[in-house]
């Protein structure tokens, strides 16, 4: 059984749609990375994974649960998503604690005080900042929490919206090696967007390409490595990348 299955997936902003029949299937501990041009659809495809955009067609279901149009918590607790932005996506006036706590009221689960002492382990944040605002941690520390928030539920899923691309470049390794324990101790899987080709080969074992709404070509990050992209556009994207990285 797959972990996430997405078929024929259309999502539309009003009157606008901006992804076409995007169709994939990630394995259980699989991690799989959507890339593409800016304004390609990455992120829509994650935010209609996790109900955060809502008009859209096709089937999407997590370990075999379909999920419908509406708030779904069983589907939200299986698959969480973690954002770009740590700065934005805590709210500033909460201590960690309370932003850890949110989630169980949502949710309606207990053994708060213990998830949350596990999940602050799990990202490698030490207990005593357990109390303290987000304004009293480094960028990175702050993705951390946002990471141990997403954790705190005990998901199988986690969708991973450029989540270290707003991090200096001093911290991404951390938390990219952060993602990657994760991911081997928990047996999770992901669901990663990301402008870095980079960060694909060192977090994902697949990878499709998007264009403007439509995925153009799936491939092994193994394939990405040896220059075996067949598509003309992955094939850029790729060429771009290299770049950039000798640049
Ligand atoms: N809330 C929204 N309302 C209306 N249009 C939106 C909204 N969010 C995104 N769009 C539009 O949908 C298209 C796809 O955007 P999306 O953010 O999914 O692309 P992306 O590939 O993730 O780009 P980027 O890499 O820049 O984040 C873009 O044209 C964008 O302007």
């Amino acid at each position: 059984m797959s972990a996430l299955s997405v078929r024929n997936l259309s999502v539309s902003y009003g009157d606008r749609r901006v992804t076409h029949d995007v169709s994939f299937d990630v394995a259980e501990g699989e991690s799989f990375a959507l890339v593409g041009e800016s304004g390609s659809g990455k992120s829509t495809v994650l935010r209609a994974i996790s109900g955060l955009a809502r008009e859209w067609t096709g089937d999407i279901s997590a370990l075999g649960a379909p999920r419908g149009h509406r708030v779904d918590r069983a589907f939200a607790r299986q698959c969480q998503m973690v954002f770009q932005d740590p700065y934005g996506s805590l709210h500033p006036r909460k201590t960690i604690d309370a932003t850890l706590a949110e989630p169980f009221l949502i949710h309606g689960i207990g053994d708060r005080d213990r998830r949350i002492v596990a999940a602050l382990e799990a990202v490698g944040l030490d207990r005593r900042y357990r109390f303290r605002f987000p304004h009293q941690l480094s960028g990175g520390q702050r993705q951390r929490v946002a990471i141990a928030r997403a954790l705190v539920v005990e998901p199988r899923i986690l969708l991973l919206d450029e989540p270290t691309s707003a991090l200096d470049v001093s911290v991404q390794a951390e938390v990219l090696n952060l993602l990657k324990r994760l991911r081997r101790e928990q047996g999770l899987t992901y669901v990663l967007v990301t402008h870095s080709l980079p960060v694909v080969s060192f977090l994902a074992d697949r990878l499709a390409v998007m264009r403007q709404g439509r995925i153009v070509e799936t491939a092994t990050v193994a394939q990405l490595r040896a220059d075996e992209l067949r598509d003309p556009y992955s094939r850029e994207l790729r060429r771009l990348s290299q770049g950039r990285a000798t640049a």
